[in-house]
């Protein structure tokens, strides 16, 4: 059975007129590495119980999203899937009643329990209170001047019929200046630059603070969170004295040092106003330097490369293989696709990104298995993407998965995937833009700390949606699936003082 909402009645969950406060038993374990006399060394796990303490805003901000690169098909699919669903009733869209409203985490679901032996789920957002998609106030820059309904056109993705009828909504969208560096993307990009910041690097830096400035006043929003939806960069080379650490990244900026990316200006930009920046591309926007700051300014950063379609299903489909004791030894990633993002992909140093962060999701998996892998031990993997217009965004990906079974036999499985790119993309901005602001309205206390803290500003809680997950100095990269959104969904859980799903129903056996 499905139910729209539920209250937790719990002595350890208190709600009142401001906030969600919740007393939580986390349970985890220990382990040593002992030298047992007699027995030598011996690993022992003790099972710990810390006690956490969380505290969640419940008043949802009005909220503005700034998309750099607002003008892509992922930005302006997504503005017009937006105005689309809050407006259906004035824009007459036969077969929205038949699409999902939003998809992602908006139309996903949690198990909250039994009733009279039939299983409850309940919507994921009826865990917290969010910003709802229908209330954003969209903006940002493109190095594009084309309006929204312009860029909507040339992207091609959404139905001509809706497109007519969104124009009105979306003509006047005219995307601010963005930075444009040619060094950073393929030179197929030059010929949509017309619309552009100039000065050096911090001026730029400084005139995106002033865009933000502006955006949230003009609209009076709350809040405002970035993401970057713009094309994929090469990456930044991270250099000892350059941008290795905080003080050498702003010096360098200081002396306008040509290797620090346009993604890595917008993102500086953000974390010197304390505005959530989320990076949707590969590059590695997030230096070290800039990380250094990020942390010292606890402002929230996130990433990297949403994960949507491809490596989505990689994520799950490795996970169950090895999982079930299955041996991938060789998995083929092809891929074609025939919009601006497959161009600036066809650049070799821009495509470099995008192998590097499509190629590492399976690291986690094949570490997990010491019965399958010795140390060191990978299956082949290869990522190839071509460009071909005629398909526009509708991504066709092939996919060959080669394993070793039971008696020395092979196993392969084919899979062809047709990826409509920017309509599952478009959602991924969505969950990332609102998971990022609620997480921000979280304080968490252990047990063994004086006082409320946020969570770390290098939010791995957003794992569950990129390819290449952007945590902490010295944490555990995860990019299983199934791992990442019970990560996600559990956290939320403990803030209403619920215990991880632990999909046991012992009552029933
Ligand atoms: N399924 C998906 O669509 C998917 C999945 C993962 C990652 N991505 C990444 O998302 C990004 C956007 O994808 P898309 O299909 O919308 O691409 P797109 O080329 O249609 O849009 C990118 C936009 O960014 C603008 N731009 C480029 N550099 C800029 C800058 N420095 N400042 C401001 N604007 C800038 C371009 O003019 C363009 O309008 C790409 O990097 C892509 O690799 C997409
Ligand atoms: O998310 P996913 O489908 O694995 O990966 C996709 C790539 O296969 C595609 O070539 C690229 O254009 C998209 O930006 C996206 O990164």
């Amino acid at each position: 059975m499905f139910i729209e909402s539920f209250k937790v009645e719990s002595p350890n969950v208190k709600y009142t007129d401001n906030e969600i406060h919740s007393v939580y038993s986390y349970e985890t374990t220990e382990l040593v590495h002992e030298n047992r006399k007699g027995a030598g060394y011996q690993w022992i796990v003790k099972p710990k119980t810390v006690q956490y303490e969380f505290k969640t805003d419940i008043h949802v901000p009005k909220l503005g999203v700034m998309l750099v690169g607002w003008g892509g098909n992922n930005g302006s699919t997504l503005t017009g899937g937006v105005i689309a669903n809050r407006d259906y009733t004035s824009v007459m869209i036969e077969f929205m009643f038949f699409g999902l409203k939003y998809t992602s985490d908006m139309a996903s679901s949690i198990r909250v329990g039994s009733f009279n032996g039939e299983e409850i789920y309940a919507p994921f957002k009826s865990l917290l209170p969010m910003v709802n998609p229908d209330d954003i106030v969209f903006g940002g820059w493109d190095i594009s001047n084309m309006n929204l309904a312009d860029a909507m056109a040339r992207a091609k993705v959404l139905d001509i019929d809706l497109q007519k009828q969104l124009r009105p909504y979306m003509e006047h969208m005219v995307p601010l200046p963005g930075i444009y560096d040619p060094d950073f993307i393929a030179a197929n990009q030059d010929s949509r630059a017309n619309n552009i910041i100039k000065g050096t690097k911090k001026e730029q830096v400084e005139q995106v603070i002033k865009d933000i400035r502006e955006f949230k006043a003009k609209n009076k929003v709350d809040k405002v969170v970035v993401l970057w939806t713009g094309n994929t960069e090469r990456y930044s080379n991270v250099v000892a004295g350059l941008n290795d650490t905080m003080d050498n990244f702003l010096a360098a900026l200081e002396r306008n040092e040509s290797e620090i990316s346009p993604s890595t200006l917008y993102a500086l930009a953000c974390v010197l106003e304390n505005v959530p920046f989320i990076n949707g591309s590969p590059q590695n926007t997030f230096v070290p330097g800039l990380i250094d700051l990020a942390i010292k300014r606890n402002s929230l950063i996130g990433g990297d490369d949403f994960k949507s379609g491809q490596t989505k299903m990689k994520s799950v489909l490795v996970d169950f293989l090895v999982g079930a004791g299955i041996k991938p030894t060789s998995i083929v990633s092809y891929n074609h696709l025939g919009n601006n993002d497959g161009m600036n992909l066809s650049a070799p140093q821009t495509f470099r990104s995008k192998e590097i962060s499509k190629s590492n999701v399976v690291d986690d998996m094949v570490a997990s298995n010491g019965i399958l892998y010795e140390p060191g031990e990978h299956p082949d993997h290869v990522v190839v993407i071509k460009y071909v217009p005629y398909v526009g965004d509708s991504k066709r990906a092939m996919d060959e998965y080669t394993s070793e079974i039971f008696m020395g036999g092979k196993n392969t499985i084919v899979m062809h995937n047709t990826c409509e790119d920017s309509l599952l993309a478009a959602p991924i901005i969505l969950d990332l833009v609102l998971l990022a602001e609620l997480s921000t309205r979280i304080q968490l206390k252990a047990e063994d700390e004086e006082k409320f803290h946020s969570f770390h500003p290098v939010a791995a809680i957003l794992s569950y949606l990129t390819k290449a997950p952007l945590v902490a100095p010295g944490t555990p990269v995860v990019n299983a699936l199934s791992k990442q959104r019970a990560m996600l969904e559990n956290i939320l859980r403990a803030c209403v003082g619920l215990a991880p799903e632990n999909n046991m129903i012992l009552e029933y056996k």
